[in-house]
This record gives structure tokens, sequence and C-alpha cells, in this order.
């Protein structure tokens, strides 16, 4: 575990500067342990492994991603469900990797989670009542005979009849129940909520009446969000900014506009071109289908270099030798693909546009006397100044030999 810091940070640092969450160098490996008697650890599930990011405050961050490539685990890393392995996730200015139960327990009422499923989230026994009461009984955030009256508020913001809160779970809707969820959520006015794919269980055309009602709570209430998905239609309408993962890695993070009309990594070309794109549908036409071969690796076992590179198109003997840097390529734009850049030089060989930086050759040997500032690459959040891919490639051609 990398060393952390428990102390609350200065008054500078928490409360209205900086971002919310600065995520860096998250990682998170399951044991894959054998059967029999003594179960030894025999492999690692690398669910998660190395991901940087931030999300500033009231604003959103989407995370999409295939199913497996582990949206899922980093919501429960944040959420502190789970432990990390190793890495730093600074939650107002504070570490909170390292935070044990009773540290976290505090915290607990800034960082809610919102669940997939509206069915297995919520007690049947209980109701609605006692489920969005209780975490304001636990936090002792009204006197106990004011709670009652805070859970009638509380399903009214969300648009439930108040006077249901002695109704149970199975009494309502797919999409009532999410709104039971929202509810509970917000009860404890959280600075940041994580909402683990929040329609997918839900009708198509109840989904977007939730979505509206987060969007509402989010401006209303100042929340900040990370939306995880799989779905990028979804994720494009609530998130100014989006990361796309890959097999426990962010390959492409940037704002919503540069990510959607000119997505550099193969990765995010194949996904936007399976997305149903209504602007493009229009004016008549929809994007070329990319169709990517073969499944998704197992995360025990993950490509050497860019993982990739087992369905991508573009690759080369440099991209299972050497993992490509997640390169800030624009004002709010990082890639991790060695030929970032390349995707409308057709007809032409592609130069590596990572070489430089890296400080290798297309053999991905290292070059000698190269100087690489590794730190710089895995850093959250984005730097004023970054990479211009001409130029990179121009610098790249000479050292590519
Ligand atoms: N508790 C666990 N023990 C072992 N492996 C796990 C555990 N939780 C998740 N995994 C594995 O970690 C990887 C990432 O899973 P995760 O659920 O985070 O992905 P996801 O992108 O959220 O997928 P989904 O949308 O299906 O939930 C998968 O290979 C999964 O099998």
């Amino acid at each position: 575990m990398t060393q952390t810091d428990v102390t609350p940070a200065s008054g500078s640092e928490r409360g209205t500067s900086g971002p919310i969450l600065e995520v860096s160098n998250l990682t998170k490996h399951f044991p894959v342990r054998s059967s029999g008697l003594i179960r030894r650890t025999i492999g690692q599930v690398q669910a998660v492994d190395g991901v940087s990011f931030q999300v500033q405050r009231g604003q959103s961050l989407g995370l999409v991603g295939e199913s497996g490539c582990g949206k899922s685990t980093t919501g429960r890393l944040i959420t502190r469900l789970y432990d990390p392995t190793s890495g730093s996730m600074k939650f107002d200015g504070r570490e909170i990797a390292t935070l044990n139960n009773k540290q976290m327990l505090p915290l607990r009422s800034e960082i809610q989670m919102i669940f997939q499923d509206p069915y297995s989230s919520l007690n049947p026994r209980h109701t609605v009542g006692t489920i969005v009461g209780t975490p304001l009984r636990v936090h002792k955030v009204v006197p106990e005979k004011q709670v009652l009256n805070r859970v009638r508020e509380l399903l009214e913001v969300v648009g439930l009849n108040p006077e249901h809160y002695n109704r149970y779970p199975n009494e309502f809707s797919g999409g009532q129940r999410q709104r039971i969820g929202i509810a509970r959520a917000l009860a404890l006015q959280p600075k940041l909520l994580v909402a683990d794919e929040p329609v997918s269980a839900l009708d198509v055309s109840i989904q977007a009446q939730v979505v509206n009602l987060l969007q509402d709570v989010q401006k209303e209430f100042g929340i900040a969000f990370l939306f995880i998905a799989h779905d990028l239609a979804i994720v494009r309408h609530f998130c100014p900014e989006i990361a796309v993962m890959y097999l426990g890695k962010i390959v492409e993070i940037g704002d919503r506009e540069t990510l959607y009309n000119r997505p550099h990594h193969p990765y995010t070309q194949a996904l936007l071109s399976a997305a149903p794109d209504v602007k493009q549908a229009a004016i008549g036409g929809r994007r070329d289908r990319i169709r990517l071969e073969g499944d998704v690796p197992s995360p025990i076992n993950p490509p050497s270099g860019c993982r990739f590179r087992t369905r991508c198109w573009r690759a080369e003997d440099l991209c299972a030798k050497v993992e490509p840097p997640l390169l800030q390529i624009g004002k709010q734009h990082k890639v991790a693909c060695h030929f970032a850049g390349e995707f409308d030089a057709v007809g032409e060989k592609p130069v590596p546009s990572t070489l430089a930086a890296l400080g290798v050759n297309r053999a991905g040997d290292k070059v000698a006397d190269a100087t690489v500032d590794v730190e710089s690459l895995d850093k959250a959040g984005y730097d004023d100044t970054w990479t211009d891919l001409a130029e990179h490639r121009q610098a790249s051609a000479q050292v590519a030999g």
C-alpha cells in the first residue's frame, strides 16, 4: 500500500476548491484459490489495475465499458465496500484508501451509492419508512421525532407519494423502487453519489424518467456523480466527462464532445460504433459498425503490453511489448494507445505517437539516455500543457528507427 495521510487536509484543500474525488493508481486484485482442503492462492483477478481520475465538485464523470472490465469494483472501492490492494483515493482532500471502518464512519454519509438492481438492494421485510429512515437514525441526522417528516420530504423529492412510507418494496414497480434507493442515498445529503448502472435493470420507457430525476437531484443539491454504465447513450446525457475502461484499465478519458466526436482509442471507437446515434440517424446515416473479434481476455492472465491488443486491428509487436501510457493529448483528453491520432491516416504506415514519451524505439527497446517522467503519465486530472500529437509523431519518427 502506498504511503497515505489520514489527517484531514488543510482548509484550502477541503470544502470548496479542488476535485471532490481524486483517484490515483487504484488497484484491486482478488485472489483466486485452488479447490480442495488446502486452498492456496494460485492467481489474482486483476479487476482494477492502476486507474487514475478525478471527479469535480457537483460534476459527473461517466465510467463505461463492457461487463467485467472493473467498473463496479471501482465504484465499490470508492465507497469502501472493498479495500483497495494499492493506490490512493482522496475524498474532499482527505486520503480514504487506508481508513479503517471506524475512521470511515463519519465519511460514509458523504459518499453514497445507488445500486443496479432495485429488487435485491431493498430489504423486502422493511417498510419504505424504515429503509429511507435508517440512515437518518444511524447517523443521527435529525431527532427521532422528525425522522418520519424527513422521510416524507425525501419521498416527495424523488417523485413518490409521501404517504406511502408504510408500504413494502414489493408494492412498488422497478422504477419506483429505484426512486426509493435514490431517496435512501439522498437522506444523508452526500457530496458524492456512486451510481452503479442505476437504470440498466429498468424498462427502457422508465430509464429516461429516472435519469431525469438524477439530473434534477444533481442540480438541486450540487451532488457529484460517478455514473457507471455500459450504455454510452445514457452516460452521454448525464456526464460532461467520460472514462472508458477495458480489462481493469482506463483506456481513454475526456470531455464528452471530444470523446464522442473524435475518439482516439480503437476500443472507444468500437463501443461508439455499436451505440445508437440519434444525430447520425437524423441525417440518414449511421457510424460504420466495428465488430470486435474474439472475447475479452481473462483478467487473471491479461495480455502483455496493451490489454486491448488481442482484439485490435491496429496492433503490432510494440503493443505486445510495451504498455501504452495514458497520455494527455488535448486540454481535457487522455488516451492509452501507441497509435493515438492515427485514426485518420488511412493508407499511411502509422508512426506510434508514444515512443518519445516512453523513451523506446519502435521495437519497444529502451533508447539510451532517454529521459522519461513515468510518474506524470499516471497522474489523475489534466495538466495545463499536453502532448501535441503532430509534434510528437515527428519526435517519435526520429526514434522509430
Ligand atoms: N468478489 C470478487 N471476487 C473475485 N473476482 C471478482 C469479484 N468481484 C469482481 N470480480 C471479477 O473482477 C472483474 C471485474 O468485475 P466488475 O464487476 O468490477 O466488472 P463490471 O465492469 O462492473 O462488470 P458488470 O457490468 O458485469 O458488473 C471480473 O472479472 C469479475 O469476475
